[in-house]
């Protein structure tokens, strides 16, 4: 193994050698366990080694937000420690060369991370149910300004007609010609052959799409017998390699990198709600018309909603259906919210976390480094 395999490149190798530092050698975040890490480096046998990590109070100091602190998939410098009972201590992240981020809803403008350095994104969908130009576009957006690319699966070729699985690959094609559109049955293994192409040694790739689309289907393949994928939180767990806990970042027998998180498994979620958003502003347009600002839309002076339906420029039916947007997305919500808890309760038990908060980790910090600022 070498440290390509893991993803590594020359842009990387020239970030760390500008940071000199000494004591440091390169490693990948493969799982947040919210205050330490998982983290793969290369010993001096060559072999990849696992070890929990922390970032040292600089590296959360000098995050401006939450969206600069280690996040999966990163590249740091790892200083490891000297003995048993010593710290592997995060003393730098690289610069992200892609990264998969997601604005909070709603006012603020915190960014979240959810994956860096990814190179490739697999939407999985299929020519039925699933099947939504709208949805996506949103994907499109999100995989666009991470900076990775972007490949299609319409699966579950083997239920629909073929002209039905090629029309809906060819309206794919029309919304980003640079994502590669394929059509795919899993069960006929054609997923994986696909998947092949892309995963060379060093290049990432993560799965997003709606619930059933068949990703658990294609990442079990992927993984082959060695590892289990467990029901709907889905974790990867590992059996016998480095560790039984659940990784995020999982390195494959054939070389290539899979990450899954519950970030992104949340993914299909947001771009819902967008979609839902977006799909109703031509009503939120109107909305703004109305005289009033804080206008119910019922028998107010000036009403922009009023008179559209009136006029028959708006479709009482759809206003309507906006009306229930608030709802829709809570529901939504709900669902992301029960999902980040199964996650979070899963992380805790999963790790043992020997600082439980970050000032033991900072005061922690200080004892081990007493000229840390
Ligand atoms: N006929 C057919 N069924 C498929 C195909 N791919 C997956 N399935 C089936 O579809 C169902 C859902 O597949 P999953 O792989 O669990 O879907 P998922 O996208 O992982 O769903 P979540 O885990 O809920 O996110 C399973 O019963 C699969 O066997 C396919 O290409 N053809
Ligand atoms: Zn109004």
């Amino acid at each position: 193994m070498t440290l390509n395999d893991l993803g590594w490149n020359t842009e990387f190798q020239k970030d760390f050698d500008k940071l000199s530092l000494k004591k440091c050698v390169p490693a990948r975040l493969i799982r947040d366990n919210k205050i330490t890490y998982g983290a793969l480096f290369i010993d001096d046998e060559e072999d990849v080694c696992e070890r929990e990590v922390v970032m040292s109070g600089k590296v959360y100091h000098d995050a401006s937000s939450d969206a600069e602190l280690p996040a999966v998939g990163d590249w740091v410098a790892l200083e490891l420690a000297k003995n048993e009972d010593g710290e592997n201590m995060i003393r730098a992240r690289l610069p992200r060369q892609t990264c998969f981020s997601r604005k909070l809803p709603g006012k603020s403008t915190m960014e979240q991370v959810i994956a860096a350095n990814v190179n490739v994104v697999v939407v999985v969908t299929d020519a039925g149910s699933d099947f939504n130009p709208r949805r996506m576009e949103r994907y499109f957006m999100l995989i666009r300004r991470s900076g990775s690319k972007a490949v299609v699966l319409v699966n579950k070729s083997d239920m629909f007609p073929a002209e039905q699985s090629e029309e809906a690959a060819e309206i794919i094609r029309e919304l980003d010609d640079e994502a590669d559109v394929f059509v795919t049955s899993a069960v006929r293994d054609e997923g994986l052959e696909v998947l092949k192409n892309y995963l060379q040694p060093g290049v990432s790739i993560t799965m997003v799409g709606s619930s059933g689309v068949g990703k658990s289907t294609l990442v079990n393949q992927l993984l082959g017998e060695e590892f289990q994928w467990t029901g709907d939180v889905n974790e990867a767990t590992g059996k016998g390699r480095h560790t039984t806990t659940a990784r995020e970042l999982i390195l494959l027998d054939d070389g290539g990198i899979l990450i899954d998180n519950p970030g992104m498994r949340e993914i299909q979620m947001w771009t819902d709600e967008q979609t839902l958003r977006e799909s109703f502003a031509d009503v939120e347009a109107l909305t703004a018309q109305c005289k009033f600002h804080d206008c119910k839309h019922g028998n107010d002076k000036g009403c922009a909603i009023r008179a559209a339906v009136e006029s028959g420029e708006l479709d009482e039916g759809r206003y309507e259906s906006y009306l229930k947007l608030d709802e829709e997305i809570e529901k939504l919500e709900k669902r992301q919210k029960k999902l980040r808890q199964l996650s979070e309760r899963r992380a805790k038990r999963d790790h043992r976390v020997k600082a439980r908060n970050l000032a033991d980790r900072i005061d922690l910090e200080k004892e081990d480094n007493p000229d840390w600022r």
